[in-house]
């Protein structure tokens, strides 16, 4: 029996298997699982009889604590999930155990080192001087629509590629070229989502045949390889050219072969890894923002009076002219910081993790997971349940990351897991929330932007919450000489 209405039908045989199916035509499938978790008190248990696999969906703050810190080694990722997601091959997103350990120690001594962080501030500042401003000042100009996920992706693909390969490869510019491997990502999460519901030797045929969704997911690998084994390529001949400037070269890359980490899987999967890491979440949660933003005009009003001080200190003489802040200039700007996490609750780039049990175990729900049972962990409904955030849980309303005393109010990662929890909480925050400061603030100051009325924006079906039509905006420049008065 059904305890919330919109709960897939449950078959003899097959269990959840078809009703899954079937809803995969929803136009937002996120929001259905929502309504579910809501009705059925934030948990819902189900099957896929054929194979006999069990899985379990949850947005309990409780239960993700049990599952992500308190019996982490009780719920790796699990060997379905490297095999579902084998594009990143043994790199850290797919690692569980030991060789996570490793690779998670070495990303993170890299990325805390304080020549990583500042040649992280400095290369999201230089991007957004030299590629985001020059060519939104282009649109504005031009008085032309442009889709601003795309714009974002392109800019957020370029900044990880510089991370990671410490090479710029251009794709944001003036007449934006195509991007062979943006589009092969895109492609891969697509099909990955269809290989959590489609049983594993279905979907392993089509592989090897590449029939159905899995030909795209075929040509995307090749497409990506062929990427990584270029730049990797270019790497080490910009390298061994200037030998003297190896240990001088802040990329991630450089770093990894430093270290004589040089085998050329381990760098093509670490690559991988943090291009989908960098590229996908951060391009998606600053247009989420300035979807959110187009429809909450207070918030931004309230963004720009906190930037007007700063901006004040800066020399702007022409009207053409364009301000660009740094991350240190912005680091006290509480209400910014309060709007971003208050979009990352709404609208979290990663919008479920998998985990599986590795043992039999019983959540502090109450529910027995037997060995082997799957598990959703899903973070986009949890931002939307008034039982963990309250009755305006569906309202934007940064003001609720902020204490009495003006100062950002703590809020835990078991309940905030936009960023994850527990030993596996993301090692890229602290970039991440470098990069959208720098770009927030630069556009706001400089321009506003105005959604295309009739455009239609919604989630795409994808382990990243895309933008499935993207997002049509107008751009207007805003003459700063007369903002600052
Ligand atoms: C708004 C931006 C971002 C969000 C919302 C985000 C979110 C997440 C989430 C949910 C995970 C856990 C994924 C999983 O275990 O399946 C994760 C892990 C990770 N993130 Fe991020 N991330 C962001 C930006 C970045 C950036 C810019 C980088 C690096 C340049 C990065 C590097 C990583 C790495 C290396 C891990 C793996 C950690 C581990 O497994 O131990 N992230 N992130």
């Amino acid at each position: 029996k059904k305890t919330c209405k919109e709960e897939p039908t449950e078959w003899p045989l097959v269990g959840h298997l078809f009703g899954m199916i079937a809803d995969l035509r929803r136009p937002n499938y996120h929001d259905w699982a929502t309504v579910i978790l809501a009705g059925t008190r934030h948990n819902f248990a189900g099957h896929t009889g054929l194979a006999g696999v069990r899985f379990f969906v949850t947005c309990d703050p409780s239960n993700v604590r049990h599952i992500f810190t308190s019996s982490f080694l009780n719920y790796p990722k699990g060997e379905e999930f490297a095999e579902i997601f084998d594009v990143l091959g043994h790199g850290i997103f797919n690692a569980d155990g030991e060789s996570w350990q490793r690779q998670r120690a070495k990303s993170q001594l890299l990325m805390a080192a304080p020549r990583f962080r500042s040649f992280s501030a400095r290369c999201s500042r230089d991007k957004v001087e030299k590629s985001l401003l020059p060519f939104l000042a282009h649109a504005a100009d031009a008085g032309a629509r442009c889709d601003l996920h795309d714009v974002f992706l392109r800019l957020t693909f370029d900044m990880t590629c510089k991370l990671v390969f410490g090479v710029d490869p251009s794709c944001l510019q003036i007449g934006l070229p195509d991007v062979p491997f943006a589009r092969a990502m895109d492609n891969v999460l697509e099909t990955v989502i269809l290989r959590h519901i489609i049983p594993p030797a279905c979907w392993r045929l089509m592989y090897r045949y590449e029939v159905g969704p899995e030909k795209k997911m075929a040509v995307a690998r090749r497409t990506i390889d062929r990427f990584a084994v270029d730049m990797i390529a270019k790497r080490r001949s910009d390298l061994n050219l200037h030998v003297d400037d190896i240990r001088e070269s802040p990329d991630m890359l450089s770093s990894f072969i430093c270290d004589g980490d040089a085998s050329y899987e381990f760098l093509r999967d670490t690559a991988v890894n943090l291009l989908l890491a960098g590229r996908d979440t951060t391009g998606t949660a600053l247009s989420w923002f300035f979807y959110l933003l187009c429809k909450h005009a207070r918030v931004e009003l309230r963004i720009r009076d906190e930037l007007a001080p700063i901006a004040a200190t800066k020399m702007v003489a022409a009207a053409n002219d364009m301000a660009v802040f740094n991350v240190t200039e912005l680091s006290n700007m509480v209400y910014l910081h309060a709007a971003l996490c208050e979009c990352l609750r709404l609208y979290p780039p990663v919008p479920f993790q998998h985990k599986v049990a590795a043992h039999s175990d019983v959540l502090p729900s109450g529910h027995q997971m037997k060995t082997g049972d799957k598990i959703l962990v899903y973070s986009y409904s949890m931002g939307r349940m008034d039982g963990v955030w309250g009755k305006d849980c569906m309202e934007f309303r940064p003001e609720r990351w902020i204490a009495d005393d003006g100062k950002l109010r703590y809020e835990p990662s078991y309940k905030f897991i936009a960023f994850n929890t527990g030993p596996r909480t993301c090692l890229g925050k602290e970039v991440a929330f470098t990069q959208m400061k720098v770009v927030v603030a630069a556009m706001l100051w400089n321009f506003t932007v105005e959604a295309v009325p009739e455009h239609v924006v919604e989630p795409k079906l994808s382990i990243i919450l895309h933008m499935k039509n993207g997002f049509a905006v107008t751009m207007k420049r805003r003459n700063v000489t007369d903002v600052q008065g």
